[in-house]
């Protein structure tokens, strides 16, 4: 069975409650591919408004989420919250959480581990930066970040996409070629064809994120193993649309 294509759009910290409930028409306008799953990256604040007002077809997704279910942890909210307004799903390992903020492989891995063990689906995002890749470190760097998420993932790996999104190519216009996405993609099944298991090596949905625009989607969602986007800016647009319909 074919992988489902799958495209998120990572809101980030963008958008006032006009925007959202704009972004929200142009969704259920579309017309949006009914065979692609498509889940939108909401800011914690909006993610019951958001959930009240758009069709239960499009997923809604927490950009991040602290590791234990409830406490002393001021800010942060946990997968048991945001599944208590309806949501079903939670980014993790964001390259600006990472850089930004700090997040370390392990971090990632215990926010992952308790994503899924409260029901929530995960998009774990993995990447190189520029240094990383042009020091030949591409591969060694997405098999380290994979290989920190395993045994957080144990046996739920049908509830987990992979977003490979190089960090040189977020929000800079610097879109990876087709080839180099599907290259990194390819060496990324392979590893997990040999560490974990041949059949999550070919069901484990891998997207592409970094600068992912209307005009390039269709030529990087022909790419044999890319199976769907992390959108950023272009999921604030109507472009995102045709982003959602690129196999089409
Ligand atoms: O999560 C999305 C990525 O960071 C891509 O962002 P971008 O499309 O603005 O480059």
């Amino acid at each position: 069975m074919g992988r489902k294509f799958v495209v998120g759009g990572n809101w980030k910290m963008n958008g006032d409650k006009n925007q959202v409930t704009d972004i929200v028409e142009t969704l259920k306008k579309g017309p949006l591919d009914p065979y692609v799953e498509v889940v939108v990256g909401v800011p914690a604040i909006y993610l019951s408004y958001v959930k009240s007002i758009i069709p239960d077809s499009i997923g809604v997704a927490a950009q991040n989420c602290w590791k234990v279910p409830k406490g002393a942890f001021t800010g942060e909210i946990s997968p048991a919250m945001i599944k208590d307004v309806g949501a079903n799903w939670v980014i993790l390992g964001h390259s600006e959480r990472r850089t930004i903020f700090g997040e370390k492989d392990e971090l990632v891995a215990e926010k992952v581990a308790h994503a899924l063990e409260q029901g929530l689906k995960v998009i774990a995002c993995i990447g190189e930066t520029l240094e990383e890749r042009e020091g030949g470190k591409t591969e060694e760097v997405v098999f380290r970040q994979t290989k920190a998420l395993v045994p957080a993932i144990g046996n739920n790996w049908a509830n987990v996409v992979i977003a490979y999104e190089p960090v040189w190519a977020i929000g800079t216009g610097k879109t990876a070629s087709p080839q180099q996405a599907q290259d990194v993609h390819a060496s990324l099944r392979n590893w997990l064809s040999t560490n974990v298991s041949p059949d999550v090596a070919n069901s484990v949905r891998i997207q592409y994120g970094g600068s992912v625009t209307a005009a390039n989607a269709k030529e990087l969602a022909a790419c044999p193993d890319i199976d769907g986007f992390l959108v950023g800016g272009a999921s604030l647009k109507p472009e995102f649309v045709s982003i959602v319909n690129a196999t089409q």
